[in-house]
């Protein structure tokens, strides 16, 4: 269990706020005492988000597609006028769609990487620059994927996350100076909203997937929110550059999971 102030008065941004993991993190994060804000794509459901969320402490939301580097600059700006300073960054918004490789087109692998790698790096940029970099202290935390052996199914959020796990790598060493830790957590097979964008047959394999995890178990929300916690935290404070498999020690079993042939037999066309 953490302590109640670990984050107390530090300023956090998360996101992907609004929904499944981020909404958890987001949630832990005001109960050990920080100031929060979600970001992502439409108004409503942020404010939606918010308000729930203002149970817990000080919340403030603002509407952001990672993609476009204004609206981050925009963000910044609210961050910056609000609470002058950011103190941790949690990179969750993110997303893709199961596809094999050979029909997937040049508009979807785009949509996926612009997501998930460019969106990340542009947002890592931004709030350096307007704070972490000046202050010459930040922290950084990316969701990526358990991608650790390839990602059959899902080819373009694999070459994204596994960009976003070397740009960490880079970036741990090249802002050090700054005193900035960066870091990633790579979530397995997670019961949240995102699992209910997928198709049936895809969360029918999840199912027969679990039995192959070694922990026999899907993770919660709460397991990924626990990891992102501990690496923002002074606990973690030796730690930097790395990645945090919460996945029931999925990635070490892989080619149990039955994974690609399952794949092959509902995605194709
Ligand atoms: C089969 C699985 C592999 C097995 C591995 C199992 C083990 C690991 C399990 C991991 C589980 C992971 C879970 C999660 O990540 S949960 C979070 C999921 N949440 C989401 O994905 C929601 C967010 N997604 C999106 O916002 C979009 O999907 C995306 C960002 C990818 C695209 O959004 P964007 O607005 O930029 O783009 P468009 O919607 O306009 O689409 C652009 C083109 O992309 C193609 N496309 C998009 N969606 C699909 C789809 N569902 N199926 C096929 N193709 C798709 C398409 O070319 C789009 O262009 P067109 O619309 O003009 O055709
Ligand atoms: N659940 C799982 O099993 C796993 C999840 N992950 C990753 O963890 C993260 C959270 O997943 P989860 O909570 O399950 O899924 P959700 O779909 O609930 O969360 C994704 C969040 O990201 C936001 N988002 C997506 N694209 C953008 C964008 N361009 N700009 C701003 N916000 C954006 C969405 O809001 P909006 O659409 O309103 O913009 C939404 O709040 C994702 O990156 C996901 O891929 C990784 C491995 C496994």
């Amino acid at each position: 269990m953490f302590q109640s102030n670990t984050f107390k008065d530090q300023v956090v941004l998360v996101t992907g706020g609004r929904s499944g993991i981020g909404f958890q993190i987001a949630k832990d994060m005001l109960q050990l005492g920080a100031k929060v804000i979600i970001c992502s794509r439409k108004e409503a459901p942020l404010k939606e988000a918010a308000e729930k969320l203002s149970e817990f402490g000080v919340v403030d939301y603002q509407a952001c597609d990672i993609r476009n580097t204004e609206e981050i600059q925009a963000l910044a700006a609210m961050i910056k006028e609000k609470h002058g300073r950011l103190d941790v960054l949690v990179n969750n918004a993110g997303g893709q769609f199961p596809v094999l490789a050979e029909y997937l087109n040049d508009k979807g692998w785009n949509a996926v990487i612009n997501n998930n790698l460019n969106g990340t790096f542009y947002m890592i940029r931004e709030m350096a620059n307007a704070f972490f970099i000046p202050q010459k202290q930040g922290n950084i935390v990316n969701i990526i994927a358990d991608m650790h052996r390839g990602f059959p199914g899902m080819i373009h959020t694999g070459a994204a996350r596994a960009g976003v796990e070397n740009i960490t790598k880079t970036l741990a060493q090249e802002w050090s100076d700054f005193n900035i830790r960066i870091n990633c957590v790579a979530p397995g097979i997670i019961e949240s909203s995102g699992l209910d964008t997928y198709p049936q047959p895809v969360q029918d394999m999840f199912a027969e997937a679990k039995k192959a995890i070694p922990l026999k178990r899907f993770g919660d929300v709460k397991d990924i929110s626990n990891a992102v916690a501990f690496l923002a935290s002074p606990l973690a404070s030796y730690i930097t550059g790395i990645s945090l498999y919460v996945d029931g020690a999925q990635h070490l079993n892989y080619d149990k999971m039955g994974m690609p042939n399952v794949l092959k037999s509902f995605l194709n066309p």
